[in-house]
């Protein structure tokens, strides 16, 4: 790690560091597309280009950015936003082609990169890696939103070769798409995302695995837990076999240190012996991710919220909370299996939960 490569956790002051651009962002699905429109929200010049030309138009149509080409002397900033195996290859074009021009990447593991390019790359001293954390389970451009970021970690992570300016600059892009920048050295980051986004990714995908055969009549009991645990397993499998083996190691290290937790569990349960010992060491793992913002975890307090299933009820509710001025610090819906309603749990500070759900009683919702 070098020198001026420290971890950053403090909230930082809002970017006023315009224009970042002109940016040319090269991959437009999910990600690459959120950027643009995040960045043409705020008055930035960006231009889009993708393998899939219909990629980066279905992004121009979503306001991520303008698909005209630009001259490659006048690009100030690349966001590379293509698949981890496509990254070193592309990121050495980049910056070959745009001579001006810091190189950024958007990829979910850093090392092998950076090793790549140090390899191949004479002028590594503009590129600089980053990644973003937040994302979905959908894929392509279609599913690009420009808030996709805010208030999310974004991790910058310099080299020793890397110009000043070029981590300012990418910085910069991160706070500029409203996220909150942890600056941190490759290796350490492939070792955290490891645990905490590639492992939970790769259990969720196995438990959903074992749903695949099961009969229909014990699938249809199938209620929030279970959506919770798998919804990530539906991201893309062509995306995330390149993620889980890019960071084989460090994914390897956490399924058996996993392995041997569920062993230990296995094991418990056979003997009769002290299962709660580690579900508590569950719970306190639950309380130790940091809270929204990267404040320290807050316990809010849950009010659950039944809505009709049509149009309005959400604006209708949210406006209610609104002239209630609850800040809703998180959502979460699950949807009656039998009855066309929804159940809202709508997370907020545990001092204001009780007055909350008594004044939405008064104006005739239903809460539990
Ligand atoms: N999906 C997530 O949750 C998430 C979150 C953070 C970071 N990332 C990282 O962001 C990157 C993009 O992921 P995504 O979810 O946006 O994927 P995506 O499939 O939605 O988009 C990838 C885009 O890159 C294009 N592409 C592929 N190879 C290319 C090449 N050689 N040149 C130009 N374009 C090319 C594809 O046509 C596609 O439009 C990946 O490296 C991923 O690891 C993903
Ligand atoms: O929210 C999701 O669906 C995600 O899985 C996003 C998530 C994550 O693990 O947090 C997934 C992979 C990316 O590299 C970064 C973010």
């Amino acid at each position: 790690m070098s020198a001026d490569v420290t971890s950053r956790t403090e909230p930082q002051p809002a970017f006023k560091g315009l224009p970042l651009g002109p940016v040319l962002i090269i991959g437009t699905g999910l990600v690459g597309a959120s950027v643009g429109c995040a960045l043409t929200a705020i008055g930035e010049e960006v231009h889009l280009r993708d393998r899939v030309p219909s990629h980066a138009r279905v992004a121009a149509g979503r306001g991520a950015g303008q698909v005209e080409n630009i001259s490659p002397d006048a690009v100030a900033l690349v966001v590379v936003a293509v698949p981890p195996r496509a990254l070193p290859g592309v990121l050495s074009g980049a910056l070959e082609e745009f001579p001006h021009a810091v190189v950024t990447d958007v990829g979910s593991v850093k090392q092998g990169v950076l090793t790549a390019l140090e390899a191949n790359t004479a002028e590594l001293g503009r590129y600089v890696g980053s990644h973003p954390m937040a994302g979905s389970h959908l894929a392509g451009p279609i599913t690009a939103t420009a808030d996709l970021f805010q208030d999310r970690t974004w991790v910058v992570t310099p080299h020793a070769a890397a110009r000043k300016d070029a981590v300012e600059a990418v910085v910069a892009l991160a706070e500029a798409c409203g996220a909150r920048t942890v600056v941190m050295d490759s290796a350490e980051h492939d070792l955290a995302v490891a645990a905490v986004s590639h492992l939970p990714h790769a259990v969720s995908a196995m438990v959903a695995a074992g749903l695949e055969n099961r009969p229909a009549d014990h699938l249809v009991l199938a209620g929030q837990g279970v959506r919770d645990v798998t919804r990530i397993a539906a991201g893309d499998p062509d995306l995330w076999e390149q993620i889980l083996t890019v960071n084989a190691s460090a994914v390897g290290r956490e399924l058996t240190a996993l392995g041997q937790r569920l062993t230990e569990l296995g094991q418990r349960l056979a003997d009769h012996g002290d299962v709660r010992e580690l579900l508590e060491a569950g719970r306190r793992g639950t309380r130790a991710i940091q809270g929204k913002h990267g404040t320290a975890p807050i316990d809010y307090a849950a009010v659950q919220i039944e809505i009709p299933d049509a149009p309005g009820s959400l604006a209708r509710l949210f406006a209610h909370a609104d002239e209630l001025d609850i800040n809703v610090e998180d959502i979460s819906i699950e949807h009656d299996p039998v009855r066309q309603v929804g159940w809202l749990k709508i997370h907020v500070l545990p001092n204001r939960a009780e007055g909350f759900a008594e004044a939405m009683r008064q104006r005739g919702w239903l809460v539990v």
